[in-house]
Formats: C-alpha cells, structure tokens, sequence
C-alpha cells in the first residue's frame, strides 16, 4: 500500500510483539513505518515480512558503512525484501555509495537510496572530536552533494539544513529528516531539531517521527495532531 503522506514512524522497539502492537494502531494509508537497528538485529527479517502484510512501506534504517562490496550485498539484500528505503552513511564515501547504486540498477530494483549526512544528535563540537573542523550545514552540504554525484535519490538530515539543500541538490532530491519535535515535546537525545510544519517549510520531503508519536499515551491523536499541524486531514 503506498501513501502520500510524509511522515515516516521509528518503529524503535525492542522486540517484533512490542512494534507490531504499535503498528497495529497505525494506518498505512497515513505513515510509513520506519525500523532500525535494534529492532532488526532482534527480530531479522522478521519484522518487515510482518509489516509488509499489514500494508506498509518500509525504511529499512540500518545506516550501512563498510566495504563497497560488503555495502552493495547488504543494500541488495534490503532491497530484496522490499524495503520502500534503504540508507548507508554517506562518510563510506563515493565508491561506497556507486556501488550500492548500481547493485540497484543491476537488479532493476526500486527500493530508494538516500544515505545519512551528520547525524541530528551531533553539533559543532562533535564534528571537531572527530577531526571535522567544517560548520555543520557545510559538512552537510558537502555529503548531501556527493550522495547526488553517486547517483543517491536523497539524504537523511536535519531540517535546519534542508533548505539549503533544496537550493543546491534540488527540490527533487529526497531530504528525510528526523529530528523532528512539536512544540510541545522533549527534545530528548536529538539536537538539530524543529517542528513538523516548520520542517516542511524549510524544504524536508518526509518527516521521521519516533517517540513523539510512539511514546504518547496515544498515538494516533498524536499523529493525528502532526497531520492537523501539517494539514494533512
Ligand atoms: O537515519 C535516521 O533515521 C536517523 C538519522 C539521524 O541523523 N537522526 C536520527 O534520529 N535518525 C533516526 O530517527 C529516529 C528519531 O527518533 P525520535 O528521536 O524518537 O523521533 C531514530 O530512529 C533515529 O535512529
């Protein structure tokens, strides 16, 4: 089942009952369904066959980095299962990122290939631990516009740079951007953060939304609440 909407929920549960009881008051036709490492490395391909026949879509977050070969295996092993998305980190670099594209194209597989630029828990002074002197929106930009060369159909980052992306990937290239917070929710773990509507506004083509709506004593009024601010309904 495909969906216009662009929110996409972080299925962030430690066990496939636990997610699929939070599934089960979702609605495919309203949100894709994200899951990540945790989930996955505890439940396998379990979870997605389980989500696939409830009617969503699927990001598969497993933020791959490694070898051009071992990374190409692994997004053709997602794809496989019929992931609507996949991503890698775009840091594995230009080979990293053409291989994985074209295991894709060599496979006429359609699952998206976005890759993660900086991630919306760093700022400045964690770029510099790890010996990135750049401001964040320049290393951002940076990796967002070497996924684009490589062929990627989009990048995770945080709104605040989603602008600027628009101007220099495109309105096209996919920006998909956690981070995201109402006004009324803790930040919690995340840094680079803004609100559903201002995230759109600045240029983000799905929302990633994870305790925010799977934390609420409900759920869906809380998605509910991101359409109206959004004016989904
Ligand atoms: O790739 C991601 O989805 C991701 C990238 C990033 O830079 N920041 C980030 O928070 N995420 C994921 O987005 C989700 C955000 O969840 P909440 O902070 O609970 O809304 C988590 O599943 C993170 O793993």
């Amino acid at each position: 089942m495909s969906t216009a909407s662009p929110l996409i929920i972080a299925l962030d549960y430690t066990s496939l009952d636990a997610a699929l009881c939070m599934a089960d008051r979702l609605d495919p036709t309203r949100c894709r369904l994200k899951v990540g490492k945790e989930l996955f490395t505890r439940s396998g391909p379990d979870v997605l066959e389980a989500l696939h026949g409830r009617g969503f879509e699927v990001f598969l977050d497993l933020k791959f980095h490694d070898i051009p070969n071992t990374v190409a295996g692994a997004v053709q092993a997602a794809a496989e299962q019929g992931v609507w998305m996949v991503n890698v980190h775009a840091a594995g670099g230009r080979r990293m990122m053409e291989a994985a594209r074209e295991r894709l194209e060599q496979h006429a597989l359609s699952t998206h290939l976005i890759a993660v630029t900086v991630l919306t828990s760093m700022e400045e002074q964690d770029l510099a631990e790890v010996g990135i002197t750049s401001s964040t929106e320049q290393q951002v930009t940076r990796l967002a516009t070497l996924a684009k060369d490589c062929g990627l159909d989009g990048v995770v980052c945080s709104s605040q740079e989603a602008e600027r992306l628009r101007e220099s990937c495109g309105p096209s290239f996919l920006k998909v951007t956690p981070g995201i917070r109402p006004a009324s929710a803790a930040a919690d773990d995340q840094r680079r953060i803004m609100t559903p509507s201002a995230a759109m506004a600045a240029g983000s083509t799905h929302l990633v939304v994870g305790r925010p709506v799977t934390q609420a004593s409900d759920p869906m009024a809380a998605l509910l609440a991101i359409e109206r601010e959004l004016a989904l309904d």
